[in-house]
């Protein structure tokens, strides 16, 4: 049995890998960590977990995590980076939620976090964990970066269209939407229920931070340089991402040639699921899976593809994704503990 600790056990994703590891077979949850909850019972706080998770939280200090064989940091950014020196030398893998591993280089790291970075010397043995795009080397890491949940479905509309260098690298523009549980388990006017609900709107036009960790990720795909117009929007529902995303076809291609470019590169992928051409993929067909659904769209078969993406931010998004890491990290069969439906309606 894998021995698991999530550091943040408490928040969204943390309680998410709670549920998704609780009937995983190969695990055993070890320690989960609360700064303020130490000593709670998991389940007190979560009834939906009674009966599965028999754990109580535990103070970060009070508990050895060293002990365990993998590590989930599901925390705001710059925990991980803080603890993942020890734990690594401790022969720990370590799975961090948050961005402090995902964008390599230094300046572009701090200027958008804007925090300095504690364990710059791992971040080149840290591997970007998008199974899709980079199974072998996740296999072998000691040190993953989870991507965020924007970037996912970014980069998986995206990459078969500038891998086939089809589309105008220089003129990607993604129109995404999330759900509010997206932005975390606490307390913010902005995600307060009389302000979100009943409500839509857009933020962070000028600049999101997703913007430059999704843009060093489609330039190992291009040849051309990349250029991302991003915006993301908060919708009034809890759990959901949906991306629409437009790029300029370069080159003659047929509808069918593109559907078939897509099928062709997903094939193989257990959780990321083609659909017909011309379907509308549903943040619903998502919700609890590990699974992101797209669609291809080519309005009026001019030279725009759309592709409408959808998944839920807790699973594929975050801690789903996490999981499938851990797996591929450990030896196990990809899917182990994944292959939940998603729930109808
Ligand atoms: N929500 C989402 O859809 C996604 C989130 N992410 C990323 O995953 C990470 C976690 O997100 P989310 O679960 O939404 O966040 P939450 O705010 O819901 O939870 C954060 C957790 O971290 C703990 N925590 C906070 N500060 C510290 C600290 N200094 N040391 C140790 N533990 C701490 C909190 O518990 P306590 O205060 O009790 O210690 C809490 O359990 C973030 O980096 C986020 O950006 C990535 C993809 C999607
Ligand atoms: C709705 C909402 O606020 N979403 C978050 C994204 C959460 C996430 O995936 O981001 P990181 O792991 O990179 O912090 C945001 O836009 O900041």
């Amino acid at each position: 049995m894998i021995k698991v600790g999530i550091v943040g056990g408490t928040g969204y994703t943390g309680v998410e890998l709670l549920r998704l590891l609780a009937v995983h077979p190969q695990v055993q949850l070890t320690a989960i960590t609360s700064r303020k909850e130490d000593g709670l019972p998991v389940a007190d706080m979560y009834p939906s977990l009674r009966g599965h998770v028999n754990l109580a939280f535990s103070a970060p200090d009070k508990v050895d995590l060293t002990q365990c064989d993998v590590v989930f940091f599901a925390t705001p950014h710059g925990v991980a980076m803080a603890q993942a020196p020890v734990l690594l030398k401790a022969g720990v893998k370590v799975i961090d939620l948050a961005a402090d591993f995902r964008i390599k280089d230094l300046a572009v790291f701090e200027k958008t976090y804007k925090i300095p970075h504690t364990a710059p010397q791992l971040i080149d043995e840290a591997v970007y964990g998008l199974p899709e795009l980079n199974r072998d080397d996740i296999k072998g890491a000691n040190l993953i970066a989870n991507p965020g949940c924007y970037p996912t479905t970014m980069q998986l509309g995206f990459v078969p269209l500038l891998k086939a260098g089809l589309v105008d690298a220089g003129n990607l523009i993604a129109d995404c939407k999330s759900g509010v549980s997206g932005a975390g388990r606490k307390a913010e006017i902005g995600i307060l229920f009389s302000e979100s609900s009943d409500n839509f709107k857009a933020y962070g036009v000028s600049g999101h931070r997703h913007t430059p960790e999704t843009v060093a990720q489609l330039q190992r795909f291009s040849k051309d340089k990349v250029n991302l117009i991003f915006t993301p929007h908060l919708v009034p529902m809890i759990r959901g991402m949906h991306s629409t995303l437009y790029a300029r076809l370069t080159k003659e291609i047929s509808n069918e040639e593109l559907q078939k470019l897509f099928e062709d590169a997903y094939q193989d992928q257990p959780f990321v699921d083609v659909m017909p051409w011309g379907s509308h993929p549903e943040t619903r067909s998502t919700r609890g899976a590990n699974v992101l659904r797209l669609a291809l769209h080519r309005p009026d078969n001019g030279n725009t593809v759309i592709v409408l993406v959808a998944q839920d931010n807790l699973v594929k998004g975050a801690s789903g994704q996490a999981v499938q890491c851990m797996n591929l990290m450990f030896g196990l069969e990809e899917g182990t503990g994944l292959n939940n439906i998603a729930l109808l309606p």
